[in-house]
């Protein structure tokens, strides 16, 4: 798990007043660790085309050019000149190691994107778009220094930005290179050192980057152990219910001891799975929600969830009023995907917001809702998932586009109800089945357009 940052400005002032490292040494770092990638992957020679705009992004671009002087083919293109004083300083240092600015844009092995970092105050002019969209046409490998330029402190294009192959970001991560709308547009991640290691450059944060160590599947240690020491979950299915049937059988494959659908009417069901019209008496916790379409009324929903079960709510529930209840309670985790959030956010009377106004503040919109219910576990599906609860934030960039399909959000429902039910506290429940869904998107050997829910909970056996 990473710390990650609104805004680095701070954990900067801190190396200049703490450390006694000034914005020169710092800027050398991040320029150095653009260099020694190039260096790394490119032999001397090789063309390398900079952009550098007119701040301290743009000084980061200007040194690296500097640095590269003399072993490779450098080309510096600075449309606006040099404006902060420590990108002039940069320039003048250029100049006299005999660097010469280029007139044009021009085709190159390597693009380094130095126009603008955490600096962009505005939406980009003509002229910047058409400098990105002309960048983003060549076909070199693509570095972004610090953010993709036209990347918001939001994680928003505006409208338009560089599409990285290796973004390099300074310091530390930034919450807007893991939002959503970022994603097509960062390529890998990586943290510059800047003279200093992230130990003492980073402070506490309330959001987190989740990373593949913190996978932890429910190994089983006990030796003397029988099906009961596993938990039973109860999984509510209703109108249509394959997408109970998938998140019952995901949940038995990732270590529950038993799994009950509960169902109004007899259906057919997997042989492996129970099947009753009650919830059973040792239930140990609840998923509902997903599929349930209107089969039920409030007074049949209210025999399944008036028992005080961690529980695991999905897909419709969001829209009936039962919901008001459930957020009052503790030990639960919700699953909406952006549409279904918009509506738990109006039936809660505590936002109106369109899917597009949450995608493009995803962070902002979920700190509406966990700041009215802190207890709860609030998991916002999405390219990244964003698991909160209370003040705290964890972001997945793992998944995968192969999940964007009909079942996946199902499975993620059984994987969670799977760890709630084996004792699991919601936040972990949250967590790791998050991770296990989106590292087992990547373990399914099949093309990414290929993915099917039964790959998906067959590979879920193998974390
Ligand atoms: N602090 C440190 O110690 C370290 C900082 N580091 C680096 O500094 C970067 C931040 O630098 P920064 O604050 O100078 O901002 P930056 O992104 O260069 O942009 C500002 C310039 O862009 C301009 N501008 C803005 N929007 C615009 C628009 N839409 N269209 C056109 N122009 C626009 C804006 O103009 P102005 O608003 O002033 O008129 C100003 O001239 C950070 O990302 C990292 O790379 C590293 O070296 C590590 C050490
Ligand atoms: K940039």
């Amino acid at each position: 798990m990473r710390n990650l940052y609104e805004s680095v400005t701070k954990l900067d002032h801190r190396c200049y007043d703490i450390y006694q490292l000034p914005e020169d040494i710092l800027m050398e770092h991040a320029a150095y660790a653009i260099t020694d990638q190039i260096k790394e992957r490119f032999e001397p020679g090789a063309k390398v085309l900079i952009v550098a705009g007119p701040g301290n992004n743009g000084g980061d671009g200007v040194a690296c050019a500097r640095q590269l002087l003399g072993e490779y083919d450098v080309h510096l293109f600075m449309p606006y000149g040099a404006k902060s004083s420590m990108c002039k300083l940069q320039l003048e240092r250029f100049y006299a190691c005999g660097g010469e600015l280029s007139e044009n844009l021009t085709d190159a092995d390597i693009v380094v994107d130095a126009l603008f970092g955490s600096g962009l105050s505005e939406p980009l002019n003509e002229e910047s778009q058409h400098i990105i969209t002309r960048l983003n046409e060549l076909q070199s490998f693509k570095i972004a220094c610090d953010i993709p330029s036209g990347i918001d402190s939001k994680g928003n294009p505006l409208p338009v930005a560089f599409v990285a192959d290796l973004t390099i970001t300074m310091g530390a991560m930034k919450l807007s290179l893991f939002m959503d709308l970022a994603k097509d547009y960062v390529g890998k991640v990586i943290v510059a050192d800047l003279g200093i290691s992230s130990k003492l450059y980073e402070s506490e944060s309330d959001y987190k980057l989740l990373e593949e160590s913190d996978l932890k599947p429910p190994y089983r240690t006990r030796f003397n152990s029988n099906k009961g020491t596993y938990g039973h979950l109860a999984l509510i299915a209703g109108e249509k219910e394959g997408a109970a049937i998938m998140a019952a059988l995901a949940a038995l494959r990732y270590g529950v001891g038993l799994v009950t659908l509960v169902t109004c009417e007899k259906i057919q069901v997997p042989y492996e799975l129970m099947h009753s019209s009650h919830l059973p008496p040792k239930t140990t916790a609840l998923a509902a929600g997903m599929g349930l379409g209107m089969e039920y009324s409030d007074e049949d929903l209210e025999e399944f969830l008036h028992k005080d079960l961690p529980m695991v709510i999905d897909a419709d529930l969001f829209y009936s009023s039962k919901i008001q209840e459930i957020v009052k309670r503790e030990k639960v985790v919700l699953t909406p995907h952006p549409k279904e959030f918009g509506a738990l956010l109006r039936n809660l009377n505590l936002a109106d917001l369109s899917v597009e106004e949450i995608q493009r503040d995803r962070i902002g919109a979920a700190k509406i809702f966990t700041k009215a219910y802190p207890e709860v576990v609030l998991l916002l599906k999405g390219a990244n998932p964003i698991i909160a609860q209370g003040e705290q934030f964890f972001i997945n960039p793992l998944g995968t586009n192969a999940l964007a399909k009909g079942g996946s959000g199902d499975i993620l429902t059984g994987l969670i109800g799977a760890l709630l039910a084996q004792g699991y506290d919601p936040l972990e429940a949250a967590i790791q089945g998050s991770l296990a869904h989106a590292i087992a998107s990547r373990k399914v050997d099949k093309a990414n357009y290929a993915l099917a829910p039964s790959d998906l909970i067959e590979v879920i056996g193998k974390l």
